[in-house]
């Protein structure tokens, strides 16, 4: 069993990743499946781990970004299917096939270069529609049909689904999500004219697979909310269903001191204390991705919130605490302590962006240690 040997870390409730999910397929008709998006380490939460825990909690398949991230899981013995859902080079599509990891095509160019490097696994492929999230995919019928031809004249390509992804999925205002919808609806059926196969369709991320799960999907793409974190305020105050979070961070006071009225903290002396105050010193800074904008924010100590002063240094930062603590008392950076929580919400709101980016921005520096019902079960120290 890996273990670290400094005070911050990051705690995955894998608990959490199965309760999500069985609150998703609850919901869901029970012939959509769900595959479990575990791109970008799995939204900082350990993707290995994750990608076990969801297949065992039901999800049928797993979706990444990088062809990177789905040989790291092959390697790791996971045989489920997986999809690489963002661009990968046409030289690489040969290590794809080898490695039975789906590529997702839309451009016929990309095609024929792959066609031409002669391959012999079959290649599946998942072909992407951009119907208004602008990013990459076919927007037109001819498009579409000019690459349903290559496929067509190409015997290792295995065109195994088709697939887009919703940009206003998690807002209020649905006109967009309409128009997004109606243009999926052509070009599905242009697919249709186009393509005698039956291949399998999936549209939805976590707000549209919560907001609309009669969607005839044969499987929705669940990442934010597996992880138990809403897609949005306006989600989280619809609540379509209940959600446990996973990620928590957590740290232990280092130095603790008591200074005089006017005394300066941190590197520009940006702090001063105005009368005698406790100081708190926390092992962990900006390289672990506990950005310099967070000062200002709050931490709990004692089950109460105590606030960041003064800079926070590539290692270290400083809190003002209520009153004297012993060295070793944990600080709790996002999580609960008691009835007071904080949580990715709060801090992404501090810091003016999503929650989606708290947990991925916690670097590799800070260990994961994965647990079930609050026991360690596992650790993954990047550095040792
Ligand atoms: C193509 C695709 N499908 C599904 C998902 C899962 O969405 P969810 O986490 O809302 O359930 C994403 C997330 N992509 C991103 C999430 O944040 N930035 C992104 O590009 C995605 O890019």
């Amino acid at each position: 069993r890996e273990t670290y040997y400094r005070d911050s870390i990051a705690e995955v409730e894998l608990t959490a990743i199965e309760y999500n999910i069985q609150q998703l397929k609850q919901r869901l008709d029970k012939e959509t499946d769900i595959c479990a998006v575990v791109k970008a380490d799995a939204y900082g939460h350990g993707d290995v781990q994750v990608a076990r825990t969801a297949l065992k909690a039901g999800a049928k398949s797993l979706a990444v970004a990088l062809l990177d991230e789905a040989l790291k899981l092959r390697k790791a013995g996971i045989e489920a299917p997986i999809l690489v859902m963002g661009w990968t080079r046409p030289q690489d599509a040969a290590v794809a096939a080898e490695y039975n990891i789906a590529l997702t095509v839309f451009q016929k160019d990309w095609l024929k270069e792959v066609a031409g490097l002669q391959s012999s696994d079959p290649l599946k492929l998942h072909l992407k529609i951009d119907t208004g999230m602008g990013r990459i995919g076919v927007r037109t019928a001819v498009e579409l049909e000019e690459v349903l031809a290559v496929l067509a004249e190409t015997p290792e390509f295995h065109l195994e689904a088709l697939f887009t992804h919703f940009a206003t999925a998690d807002e209020e205002e649905s006109a967009y999500f309409n128009e997004q919808q109606e243009r999926w609806d052509e070009m599905f059926s242009c697919f249709k004219r186009n393509w005698a196969e039956d291949v399998e369709i999936h549209t939805s991320n976590s707000a549209t697979s919560m907001r609309v799960p009669e969607r005839m999907d044969h499987f929705v793409r669940f990442g934010i909310s597996m992880y138990g974190l809403y897609p949005s305020p306006h989600v989280k105050k619809e609540r379509p269903i209940d959600l446990k979070p996973a990620f928590s961070l957590s740290s232990r006071l280092v130095h603790v001191k008591k200074i005089a009225a006017g005394e300066s903290i941190s590197y520009g002396a940006t702090y001063t204390t105005e009368k005698e105050e406790w100081i708190g010193t926390i092992p962990l800074g900006y390289a672990d991705g506990w950005i310099r904008k967070l000062q200002g924010a709050e931490v709990l100590v004692d089950g109460k919130r105590q606030p960041i002063v003064g800079r926070i240094c590539m290692d270290q930062f400083m809190i003002r605490l209520d009153q004297e603590y012993p060295i070793g008392t944990k600080v709790t950076l996002i999580g609960k302590q008691g009835d007071q929580e904080i949580s990715a919400d709060e801090i992404a709101e501090h810091l003016e962006t999503i929650n989606y980016e708290i947990p991925c921005m916690i670097s590799q520096r800070v260990p994961r240690v994965f647990q079930e019902d609050g026991r360690t079960v596992e650790v993954r120290n990047s550095l040792l």
